[in-house]
């Protein structure tokens, strides 16, 4: 599955373990997503992004908060001036779910020109 393809699909409520990604799942998915890397003992995934300055970066937070309300699946988010962390993992699953990465593909979607 492409980035493109995750991109294109939406989250669906998944709460269970029988949710959650084992990690050959997860290393094949991470593998779409550059700069993504697995965090908090394997049940997140996150990213830094970079910014020309704090317009940028609360314009990307606004976004990323616009697509998660309508995906209904939220990120953390820890940002600076020019700089923003966004961390996904799926509180209902206690680890990482197809969710994540749909969100993930989702937020390089919208950086996408
Ligand atoms: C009912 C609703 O779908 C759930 O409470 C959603 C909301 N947003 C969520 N966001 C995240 N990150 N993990 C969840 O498990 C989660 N659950």
């Amino acid at each position: 599955m492409s980035q493109a393809d995750l991109a294109s699909q939406h989250c669906t409520p998944r709460k269970g373990k029988e949710h959650a990604l084992d990690g050959v799942q997860i290393e094949t998915l991470l593998a779409r997503l550059p700069g993504w890397r697995v965090a908090a003992e394997g049940k997140a995934i996150v990213k830094d992004f970079k910014f020309a300055d704090f317009h940028h970066t609360l314009g990307f937070i606004n976004a990323v908060g616009f697509m998660a309300n309508q995906e209904d699946h939220h990120p953390d988010l820890e940002a600076g001036y020019g700089h923003c962390q966004v961390l996904w993992s799926t509180h209902d699953v206690g680890g990482l779910s197809l969710n994540d990465f749909i969100c993930a593909a989702r937020v390089e979607a919208l950086l996408a020109r």
